[in-house]
């Protein structure tokens, strides 16, 4: 299995209890589809601030992934200059009705349930996550969401700082670019991801929680340490996680595998919207059936 699997850039795993239901009527979402590119196409000088972040810099990027592999997390504050943060907040804005709003019940491990523990045993503790998600397909031609995406630079700069030979888009027309939204009362439950990391921008921010809280390595997955008793003790309340400040146009690389994380409950009216830009490192792989049918309620 390569390193990057098809759960690379978001919370997807085989849940238990899943509830989807459809924020509007399934043909606004197939309108939406059409998807034509109007008007004037990004150019990455106006999306990215270039002065501060020179991604096209081998040596920036080479320190870019010694910051990723020492802290396990990479912030890049206003990465997004302001104009093209505009036009991403606006189009998430209007097509928030869109959403495919689901919540699962599931372990902080996103496995099954192990029967030779009990229901109480951290390998079988259920937490919720509840969120809305809009598609690849749905977001713009000219979005640019999907210029940064494309970008031959920014695409070289992600794989520098992760240290990966080449990054892909997904195969299918659902999974490469998504916005997720958290209105009031919507998280993330405590988790560990099973792809390799993830890259997320924050497009809009609650007035309160919806904190990004985590604690660094907190297992070690390929050594086999699942480290039962340090998730017991963070679901117990014994041990107090490290929060991630993050603002609108920050650009966020997280390590997620072993770093256990979640997104605190909206506490605000203001809907949580996150852009999560997802990369294979082989191409022609699409996400699976199953889990395109539970975080998006379709398959194309
Ligand atoms: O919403 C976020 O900031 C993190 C998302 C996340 O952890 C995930 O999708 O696995
Ligand atoms: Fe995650």
């Amino acid at each position: 299995m390569s390193l990057i699997n098809e759960t690379i850039g978001s919370l997807r795993g085989p849940f238990f209890v899943s509830r989807g239901f459809q924020a509007a009527d399934q043909s606004v979402i197939v309108v939406a589809r059409l998807n034509v590119a109007q008007g004037h196409l990004m150019q990455i000088e106006d999306i990215v601030d270039m002065a501060t972040y020179p991604i096209a810099d081998a040596g920036f990027a080479a320190t870019c992934n010694t910051k990723l592999d020492a802290d396990g997390v990479l912030v890049l504050p206003d990465f997004i200059q302001a104009k093209a943060l505009a036009d991403i907040q606006a189009e998430a804005v209007a097509k928030q009705d869109q959403a495919y709003f689901c919540a699962q019940d599931h372990s902080v491990y996103l496995t099954p349930d192990n029967p030779a523990f009990g229901a109480d045993h951290p390998a079988n503790r259920k937490v919720t996550s509840s969120k809305g998600c809009i598609c690849d397909d749905v977001i713009a031609g000219n979005s640019p969401l999907r210029a940064l995406y494309d970008d031959v630079a920014f695409r070289r700069f992600v794989a520098r700082t992760t240290g990966q030979a080449g990054l892909y888009p997904y195969a299918d027309n659902l999974s490469s670019i998504n916005i997720h939204y958290a209105k009031r009362g919507q998280e993330l439950g405590w988790h560990f991801d099973n792809s390799s990391f993830a890259i997320t921008l924050l497009i809009q921010k609650p007035a309160a929680g919806s904190r990004f809280e985590y604690i660094k390595d907190l297992r070690d997955a390929d050594a086999g340490d699942l480290n039962y008793t340090g998730v017991a003790a963070l679901l117990d309340g014994a041990t107090q996680p490290d929060v991630l400040a993050m603002d609108p146009g920050t650009l966020v690389l997280f390590r997620g595998r072993n770093s256990i994380h979640r997104v605190s409950p909206n506490e605000s009216d203001i809907t949580r919207m996150l852009a999560v830009l997802a990369y294979n490192a082989e191409p022609d792989v699409s996400l699976s059936e199953s889990a395109r049918m539970t975080f998006y309620g379709r398959l194309d």
